[in-house]
């Protein structure tokens, strides 16, 4: 008895911590198969990353998720209930900047706030939408009609809207595209702070972005899953490979290091005072600390010697063929 209660248990902890499943989701437009059979989960607590080249089917996906497009099959839970259009229970759970982010251009920042959070059974409006504008630097621009600021506050004000009623889920359409630099570091510093208290859904086509803030990744293309899980996992996975990096003095030669494993040297060139080499190992050992003997004991200068891990670009550039 006390085993089947532990079991179950457990069942309920891993269910709880899944915030979102997708299971063998399709969305078929009239005529077009725009995403087919997707099955992804989202983790309790992460920022997962979503991505996928222009019409993989990235927007469609987040619309359904978010109860705003109907699935053609198969089924989406979030917090253990299915979304649907029509379930209302859901909609104060779920914080959604679209693409576009959906701001009435003719209200001010803070009557567009106060509406939205009214709309969500906010109960202290005033105090929750003056600490978001606070949060997200919009106090300056309180009193200004949205259709007249800048893509960057309008941006600001999308996120904004998206947070005000304190949904534990957000979903977040390419939440920095096409903003200046520093814009983008304060969103992204922003973002990583609300990952403290709530899961996200993250969808970027800006690479370094997404293995700076996710710890988790789907990349979808022509509508159907390529990778899903743990960003190290994929890494792993898709690493071919070990890729050390060695780099000795410029008018020295690399020693054969075969002895330490099969290898073929993919790439040379000189770095400041230095001659670099980059290896790749057919097997994963990582044997720095004898090749760093080695090469000492030969008397060669060893400048630089680390593990290089694959750039999420060639996993992505792989998985969706766009490299071979
Ligand atoms: N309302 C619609 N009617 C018909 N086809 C659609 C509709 N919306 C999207 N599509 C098609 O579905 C596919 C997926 O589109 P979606 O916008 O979801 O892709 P995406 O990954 O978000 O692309 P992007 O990165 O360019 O925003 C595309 O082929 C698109 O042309």
């Amino acid at each position: 008895m006390a085993r089947e209660l532990e079991s179950d248990l457990t069942d309920c902890m891993v269910i709880m911590d899944k915030i979102l499943v997708v299971d063998g989701v399709t969305k078929e437009y009239p005529g077009r198969v725009a995403v087919s059979k997707l099955s992804f989960e989202v983790k309790k607590g992460s920022i997962h990353g979503f991505l996928g080249p222009n019409g993989a089917g990235k927007s469609t996906t987040m619309k359904m998720i978010a109860g705003l497009l109907p699935v053609s099959s198969g089924s989406i839970t979030l917090f253990g209930e299915t979304v649907q259009p029509d379930n209302l229970t859901l909609k104060n759970k779920i914080g959604l900047l679209p693409e576009n982010a959906p701001v009435y251009l003719d209200q001010t920042v803070e009557q567009y706030l106060k509406l939205v959070s009214k709309l969500h059974g906010v109960k202290h409006v005033k105090d929750q939408v003056d600490k978001v504008m606070t949060d997200l630097s919009l106090l300056d621009v309180r009193k200004r009609l949205i259709g007249n600021l800048s893509k960057g506050y309008k941006q600001r004000v999308g996120l904004a809207q998206a947070i005000v009623y304190d949904a534990p889920f957000l979903i977040l359409d390419e939440p920095t595209n096409g903003l200046d630099p520093q814009t983008v570091v304060e969103l992204r510093e922003f973002i990583k702070k609300l990952s403290a208290e709530k899961t996200i859904l993250f969808s970027s086509h800006v690479l370094p972005e997404v293995e700076q803030l996710c710890d988790q990744i789907t990349i979808i293309h022509q509508g159907k899953i390529r990778a899903t899980g743990d960003l190290h996992e994929i890494h792993q996975k898709f690493r071919q490979g070990l890729v050390m990096r060695i780099g000795i003095g410029q008018q020295e030669s690399l020693p054969d290091l075969s002895s330490f494993g099969k290898y073929d040297i993919t790439h040379e060139n000189i770095v400041g005072k230095e001659k670099q080499y980059h290896l790749t190992f057919q097997d994963d050992r990582d044997a720095r600390a004898e090749i760093a003997k080695y090469l000492m004991n030969k008397g060669l200068n060893l400048y630089t010697l680390q593990v290089e891990s694959p750039e999420l670009e060639d996993i992505f550039l792989h998985v969706t063929e766009l490299k071979k």
